[in-house]
């Protein structure tokens, strides 16, 4: 079924305040006919309309609380009827029998009863399809650990009669048990439904031709405890039946497992061993191990060549998966992709593209050190110049979810399923850093977050949620369809690259990210020596120093102190007062009057109108008011060694007046006023230097000036900060240039405009795609 919205439809209604019953036994409660009545009823419904989109639950950080951390063997089993209304029973569990079809709404909801004959309700949410829980089918067995019973209904809703849940959040805290657990209370107890291993495994087979992998994976489980205990452990019935829930995991892309069944139907014999390497080489491959998957692939065909009678077809399959195998192996040592390719591919899909590309991830040039900024940062391993790929990151985890009010949604529910399915990636996942919202902690020497308890990883949805909200990046199918002004640019996914998140921001940072389907790309936007923690920008940032601020601190609990931000703290409150007068008169005055920009922010606004003179000598004017307004010693390289600071607000007139002078063919004053924009956002250009003496025509230039600015002294100083924009104004240069007959300019500004797209997008890309 397709996770589509966020919805609390299922939520419990917090009880009011002083509420008598909170921590109390309920005084009455539905009776088993009536409970059962209504949840059939609301199953019926259900089944009417068996495809409706099934809603997500979002999870409320003001409820937060811990998952258990304790095995069902060190828990005191209680009967449903001791359930005190809204209370966590800490150090407790209830075993229960589902006896209902499950209603499937943002959690699957079924009445269960225990072994004293009492009924309840429960609703387990955060099961992913993979797990037989997310459908809780009628007759199993589950243990729900530390319950927490809620209300259902409004208390004291006119006309209801109280309604109470135990509501099962934390995957972890809810165990399907096995017909035969010897935790099942003996009455309870069916006794076992089918006799042998042999019938178990039989009936896993029939699950999966039907393709119920889940219930599969059950029925192998049940097979292999159901195998002698007394055969030595290389019994080969025992090994078969690893081998087809190695298989089955496989499909589920459950790899740990799948990994682990592989290796445990090993029998020391290369007729069979071949496919047991063949599984663990796919499984690693699936968990991005690919040292692992090689080493795996090569066993599988030299065990293959090995037999007596090799098979080609099987030779052709295991060396088809180490060819790609060591595709991935070149592209984490080298950084060495096929960029254009890649995005040929992506556009050949069609109406329904999928982001993900089969890939490696290129780390080399970065490693996880304390930042003194905060916590942990990355730090480059080696000198990176202006362009260098800094990393290629493929995503841990990216749902191909392009709605904006579903992609955060369905990150989120990727995270809970994909650490159940493959508890590894828990090591990759839980130590991000998760914000400081959790209002407790897990106790050090203690169980906690991603340790194995009762054969699953323990998950806490709440540490999971401030993990995606402070670690997640927005991204769309690629960023340079993104610069294509025809593009929509509202559609955009969620994803988590666990290595990249390490990196601190800075609004004036040295690197620039970019995307290609899953795969986050960073290059170097200056120099950066070996040893210097690498920055990006979580988010564009606004001019105006105030609202530039409001993100960081709102979103990811921090003050920036970058060079930018700490060097307008210094002007004067006055002059930033009348900055924002300024602003707001030059805002006016351009809103009067749209120009045609083909960048990408000013997608779908265009006029061909000729702006008037009164306006455009206006908005010059103001421009140059707010200009002076930037404090030279602050601005303007007296300070911070020599650095120049980005003027933000300066350059929406100064894109303005491109376009006003470029409407006119004004080209003299396009070059000028594009200088201006290369300037406001930090970059030196040796004509900026001379702009002043009104020689701007006369000088020549070294386009790599503009990103190797201040050599060794500038160093991890300096504040340049590439942008699109910044390339669209070296475009109107070129074009300016060539409209004046400066060839050899119009040649260098087309490629440093090339060089700026190439870090915009993450690889040489056309730069006619800002023209689309
Ligand atoms: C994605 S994490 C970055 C890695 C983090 N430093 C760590 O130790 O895991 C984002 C968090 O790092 C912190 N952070 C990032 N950039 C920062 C900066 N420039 N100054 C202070 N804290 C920053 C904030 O707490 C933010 O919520």
């Amino acid at each position: 079924m397709a996770v589509t919205t966020i919805t609390k439809e299922t939520m419990a209604t917090s009880p009011p305040a002083k509420d008598p019953l909170v921590g109390k036994v309920p005084p009455r409660k539905l009776t088993r006919e009536q409970m059962l009545k209504t949840h059939r009823a609301h199953v019926k419904k259900q089944d009417l309309a068996p495809d409706a989109p099934r809603p997500v639950k979002q999870p409320v950080m003001a409820d937060a609380y811990p998952a258990c951390t304790k095995s069902i063997k060190e828990l005191e089993i209680i009967p449903l009827s001791d359930l005190r209304v809204e209370t966590h029973h800490r150090g407790q569990a209830v075993i229960v029998k589902i006896i209902s079809a499950p209603f499937i709404g943002a959690g699957s909801v079924s009445i269960v009863e225990d072994e004293f004959g009492n009924v309840d309700k429960i609703a387990i949410y955060n099961q992913g399809d993979t797990s037989i829980l997310s459908g809780v089918p009628e007759g199993c067995f589950v243990a729900i650990k530390e319950p927490y019973y809620i209300y259902n209904n409004a208390p004291g809703a006119s006309g209801e009669a109280l309604d109470f849940m135990i509501c099962v959040d934390h995957p972890s805290d809810v165990l399907l048990l096995r017909f035969t657990d010897p935790v099942i209370p003996e009455s309870l107890r069916l006794g076992p439904i089918l006799q042998t291993a042999d019938d178990w495994r039989n009936a896993g087979d029939k699950a999966f031709l039907e393709k119920d992998y889940p219930t599969a994976i059950f029925c192998y489980t049940e097979g292999l405890e159901a195998c002698d205990p007394s055969t030595p452990s290389d019994d080969p019935k025992r090994k078969s039946i690893h081998t087809k829930r190695s298989g089955t995991n496989l499909l589920l892309g459950r790899y740990d497992a799948a990994k682990a069944d592989a290796i445990a139907s090993l029998t020391g014999s290369p007729n069979t061993d071949w496919k047991a390497h063949f599984n663990a080489g796919r499984a690693s491959y699936g968990l991005c191990d690919y040292p692992s998957a090689k080493e795996h692939l090569t066993k599988a065909i030299s065990l293959i060549n090995s037999s007596s009678t090799p098979n080609p077809s099987s030779i052709a399959a295991v060396q088809k998966e180490l060819t790609r195998t060591e595709s991935r192996l070149h592209e984490e040592t080298t950084g060495d992709y096929p960029f254009t390719e890649m995005l040929s591919l992506l556009l050949k899909q069609g109406t329904n593209p999928t982001p993900h590309l089969d890939r490696g991830s290129f780390l080399l040039n970065t490693t996880i050190q304390p930042s003194p900024h905060h916590g942990r940062g990355l730090f480059a391993t080696r000198d990176l110049s202006p362009g260098d790929l800094v990393l290629v990151e493929k995503a841990s985890l990216m749902p191909n979810q392009y709605s904006p009010t579903r992609a955060s949604a369905a990150l989120y529910a990727s995270m809970i399923r994909q650490m159940c399915d493959n508890p590894s990636l828990c090591s990759a996942i839980l130590p991000l850093y998760p914000g400081d919202d959790l209002p407790y902690s897990y106790p050090a020497n203690s169980p906690s977050p991603g340790d194995i308890i009762d054969s699953v990883p323990i998950i806490d949805i709440f540490q999971a949620e401030g993990i995606r909200s402070k670690n997640c990046f927005s991204l769309p199918l690629a960023t340079v369809l993104a610069t294509r002004p025809s593009m929509p640019d509202n559609l955009l996914a969620n994803g988590l690259w666990t290595h990249t998140s390490y990196m601190n921001h800075s609004c004036v940072p040295n690197t620039m990210r970019s995307f290609m389907g899953d795969l986050l790309i960073s290059r170097a936007t200056r120099a950066i020596k070996k040893g210097e923690e690498i920055f990006q920008q979580y988010c564009p940032v606004k001019p105006n120093p105030e609202e530039r601020r409001k993100p960081f601190v709102d979103n990811w609990g921090f003050t920036c102190t970058c060079v930018l931000c700490t060097s307008e703290q210094k002007s004067s409150a006055a002059n930033l007062a009348k900055r924002n007068e300024l602003v707001d008169k030059i805002d006016k005055i351009c809103a009067k009057h749209k120009i045609l920009d083909n960048i990408a922010v000013n997608k779908g606004i265009e006029s061909k109108d000729i702006i008037p003179d009164a306006a455009i000598r206006n908005v010059d004017k103001l421009m140059r008011q707010l200009e002076d307004l930037h404090e030279q010693e602050i601005y303007d390289g007296h300070e911070e060694g020599g650095v120049l600071i980005p003027r933000l607000t300066l350059i929406y007139p100064s894109n303005w007046l491109i376009s006003a002078h470029r409407g006119r063919k004004n080209w003299s004053r396009v070059v000028k006023y594009s200088i201006k924009v290369l300037r406001n956002f930090g970059f030196r250009t040796i004509q900026a230097d001379q702009e002043k003496s009104d020689r701007i025509e006369g000088v020549e230039w070294e386009p790599m000036g503009l990103w190797d600015m201040d050599g060794e002294k500038g160093q991890g100083k300096a504040a340049g900060l590439m942008t699109v924009h910044v390339v669209a104004a070296l475009r109107r240069l070129a074009e300016a240039y060539e409209s004046l007959g400066r060839k050899e300019m119009a040649r260098r500004c087309e490629e440093a405009a090339r060089f700026g797209y190439m870090i915009v997008c993450g690889f040489e890309a056309d730069l006619g795609n800002l023209d689309m």
